[in-house]
């Protein structure tokens, strides 16, 4: 599923109107239908009460459609106007004027005090929010403001059209409030502000409806949109397991990671690419901290920063970088000088990054694949900007950093990004706060590990590496409360996850 900002769907609307023979009209009508058979399908019962609030604009305008196919439907529902009817232009004026005729006066202002509209909103089973769509610009004003804070107050079930009043729909910003929604339905295309800054806040469980806009003309209006990664993407891009593959097929990792310092990074990365099907796992360590490792981990190889100098493992492939810390920039340095000159798919994460910022150019070269793994520290680090800078535009930085290094970026965040050196992005729509603590970057790395390991081409491996690591987190949280998930937790959970994904 295509990602739009609010500027691209006004693009994609104004080709459908012009090369697909619909009129804005009938594009008016199909949005608005397609809302309330949605919501009569899953959201509604038959005695529910219901309020929708609009504003002069053509959310407004869905509003109209919305009241009229559900009062036609029988259902008891209230509509209320921000402003007169004759402030009301275009296609949503042509709208209020059919719900007019066939509903006369049957409609509210809200009035001064709001009074009114607060003793609606109150009583209301579910409020249908139509007060501003991706026509939001700049601050908004103390009148919709004080009327996004009546629905805030109100206690019903806020559903939003389109996307949360008050919601910036391109950079997910709030400058002022917006409606808190647990629904969003959303027309042609989920807007890139879902997932930036407060948007995945506000904007609940989303559903993209199909009104009948040309999205595929994307590409021949020369843009670029991202994707969402979803449960489909995910199954087709889990590697085939067969059941006579012996420990060879399945791959070897390589992991080099840990000090003394930070131990655990080191067992969970090169843990969770055992415990998701690798075949073996190495693990480049202190020999400080071998003991400790083989007592816990017996299942995988160790070997010590020193030998990975001179001794060629069967690797085929490489993550470097969890829990190495910056205590032996020489020896880390020199380590990265070989792996990067081998032909295998590299991975390069946490410090390793830190190392990488030395060697763009030698990246920059390699034939096999290079993964770049950062979060928004990292980010910063590696474009020498502000963590605000990157935060701000995090798909912009992320195709920087992709081109910059000729490699695939995965951009850790609420809703990471993930990034081909071509420059196609695809989103992870999941995961919460039970990923909100220290090893599970650790985790994912060495998840992302195995998968390319088993043979997953690096685009699907990230695919299926955000999207598994989230859900397997979730999951964990559900049962043990998101304050809880140890990172043992998450990694039994990968497996799992996976194989309820698997085809
Ligand atoms: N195009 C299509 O074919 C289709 C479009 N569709 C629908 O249209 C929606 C986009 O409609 P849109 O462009 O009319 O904008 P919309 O979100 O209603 O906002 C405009 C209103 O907001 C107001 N306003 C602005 N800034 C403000 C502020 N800071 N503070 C306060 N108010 C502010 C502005 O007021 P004004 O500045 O004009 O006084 C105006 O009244 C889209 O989200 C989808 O729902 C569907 O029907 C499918 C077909
Ligand atoms: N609130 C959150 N929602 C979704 N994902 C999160 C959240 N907090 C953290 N994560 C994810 O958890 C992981 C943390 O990685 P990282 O910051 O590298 O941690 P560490 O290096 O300590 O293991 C990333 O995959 C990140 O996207
Ligand atoms: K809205």
């Amino acid at each position: 599923m295509y990602i739009c900002t609010a500027q691209q769907m006004r693009e994609l609307d104004a080709y459908t109107i012009e090369y697909g023979g619909l009129n804005e009209l009938l594009l008016m009508e199909i949005a608005g239908n397609a809302v309330s058979h949605a919501l009569i399908h899953n959201d509604l019962t038959r005695d529910a009460i219901i309020t929708i609030v609009c504003g002069a604009g053509n959310n407004g305008g869905d509003g109209f459609v919305i009241a009229r196919r559900l009062k036609e439907m029988g259902y008891n529902c209230s509509l209320f106007l921000a402003y007169e009817p004759q402030h009301l232009k275009g296609v949503a004026a042509q709208h209020f004027t059919i719900y007019n005729k066939n509903f006369p006066n049957d409609w509210q202002l809200c009035d001064q005090q709001l009074t009114r509209l607060k003793q609606q909103l109150g009583e209301s089973t579910y409020i249908i929010d139509c007060l501003l769509g991706t026509g939001l610009e700049g601050e908004l004003r103390l009148y919709e403001e004080t009327l996004i804070q009546c629905i805030n107050d109100a206690t019903a079930y806020k559903i939003a059209v389109d996307l949360p009043s008050g919601l910036h729909a391109t950079n997910g910003r709030i400058p002022t409030i917006a409606v808190h929604a647990k629904k969003t339905y959303t027309l042609a295309a989920p807007k890139t502000g879902f997932f930036l800054q407060q948007g995945p806040a506000v904007i609940g469980e989303w559903h993209c409806l199909n009104i009948s806009v040309k999205i595929a003309a994307h590409a021949k209006l020369g843009m670029d949109l991202p994707q969402v990664i979803d449960d489909k993407l995910v199954s087709s891009g889990i590697p085939y397991r067969p059941a006579d593959g012996h420990k060879g097929v399945f791959g070897y990792s390589w992991i080099i990671a840990g000090s003394s310092k930070y131990i655990g990074a080191a067992v969970f990365c090169s843990n969770a690419a055992f415990q998701t099907g690798c075949g073996i796992v190495e693990l480049t360590t202190t020999s400080a901290i071998h003991i400790a490792i083989a007592s816990q981990s017996p299942d995988i190889l160790l070997t010590s920063y020193d030998e990975a100098l001179e001794i060629p493992n069967k690797a085929n492939v490489i993550a470097f970088g969890p829990g190495l810390g910056r205590e032996k920039p020489t020896l880390h340095q020199a380590i990265l000088q070989k792996i990067t000159a081998l032909n295998h798919p590299l991975i390069i994460d946490a410090d390793g990054l830190y190392y990488a910022t030395n060697m763009q150019e030698q990246l920059k070269k390699r034939s096999a694949p290079t993964i770049l793994t950062p979060h928004p520290g990292e980010m910063a680090m590696l474009l020498k900007r502000s963590i605000d800078e990157v935060e701000n535009n995090r798909f912009g930085v992320a195709k920087e950093l992709a081109k910059r290094y000729d490699a695939f970026v995965l951009y850790k965040g609420h809703r990471t990004i993930i990034t081909a050196p071509n420059g196609q992005q695809w989103l992870c729509p999941i995961g919460d706060d039970a990923l909100g603590r220290g090893g599970t970057g650790d985790v994912l790395t060495g998840l992302l590990t195995s998968l390319l390991a088993q043979g997953s081409q690096p685009m699907a491996a990230m695919q299926v590496a955000v999207y598994i690591h989230a859900a397997a987190a979730s999951e964990v949280g559900k049962r043990t409360g998101n304050y809880k998930m140890t990172a043992w937790q998450l990694i039994d959970a990968l497996a799992i996850k996976l194989g309820q994904y698997i085809r």
